[in-house]
């Protein structure tokens, strides 16, 4: 396993979660099956509550913003105003919602609702978040040696918190100092990682970005951002310019700070 140097002016690890914290199969065969199969029970217990209104109501402007910019589907233009027929409005969002899911949309309105869904799971201790072994040790090593981590996925906020704090390893929300999701900007967008570095207070150049998607890795690399992509089981392959462009690594273990931290 090559040690991979982290740039010595680096200040900031910020995380992406599915694919380099956490197993891809955990999103995709554990979170996102338990959001297909209880959609349409969770929408039809929740339906008069502000929150799943305020779910709805986001779901119902993505869906418009959608069809504005010509996105093709069968169905999904949500129609709250049916309150007439409230089983024929659940199910035009179930509709919605599970093609933005087939999609993998990583839109905020779909998101924030899957946050939402998650929580009794993880409470119940239904669901635990999985976390790759090397990850909770190296993010304790970088913040002795004085470093802050952050992290920034496409799932909500709330979503990122009960993953870390109600893992596999227990509690580790103190790992963090912050997090980021779709609402400061889309993951394969440069601005959202200047925004994050002003959110911050640090220079983009002062942050090391860890993701599995090259797409992500080049959004954050044209802002300013080092970089590091993360090769774990089931990610998707990097070609070989990728490979031989970014630092790659299968192990948090094989970064190494200035300093021997
Ligand atoms: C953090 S909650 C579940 C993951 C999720 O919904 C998702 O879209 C993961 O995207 P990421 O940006 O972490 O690759
Ligand atoms: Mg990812």
């Amino acid at each position: 396993m090559a040690a991979i140097a982290v740039p010595e002016n680096t200040r900031v690890f910020l995380l992406d979660i599915e694919g380099t914290t956490t197993p891809i199969t955990f999103v995709k065969e554990i979170l996102f099956p338990f959001i297909r199969e209880n959609l349409e029970e969770y929408l039809s217990a929740h339906w008069e509550e502000d929150e799943c209104k305020q779910d709805v109501h986001l779901l119902k402007k993505q869906a418009e913003e959608d069809l504005r910019q010509n996105k093709a589907c069968p169905v999904h233009a949500v129609d709250q105003t049916v309150h007439t027929d409230e089983e024929k409005a659940i199910r035009e969002v179930v509709e919605s919602v599970l093609w933005q899911m087939a999609a993998d949309r990583k839109s905020t309105a779909l998101k924030q609702l899957q946050g939402h869904m998650w929580r009794a799971a993880y409470v119940t201790g239904k669901i635990k978040g999985e976390v790759y072994q090397d990850v909770v040790p190296a993010i304790r090593r970088w913040r002795r040696g004085g470093l802050k981590v952050f992290i920034y996925s496409s799932g909500s906020v709330e979503a990122q918190k009960l993953l870390f704090g109600y893992s596999v390893e227990g509690h580790l929300l103190d790992l963090f100092d912050g997090h980021f999701d779709t609402n400061i900007g889309a993951k394969v967008e440069s601005k959202s990682y200047e925004n994050i570095a002003e959110r911050i207070g640090c220079q983009p150049e002062e942050i090391m970005f860890l993701t599995d998607l090259a797409r992500e890795a080049k959004a954050a690399e044209d802002a300013g951002l080092n970089v590091a992509v993360v090769v774990r089981p089931g990610n998707t392959e990097l070609t070989g310019e990728e490979r031989s462009h970014y630092r790659v690594i299968t192990s948090f273990n094989q970064l190494k700070l200035s300093g021997n931290v």
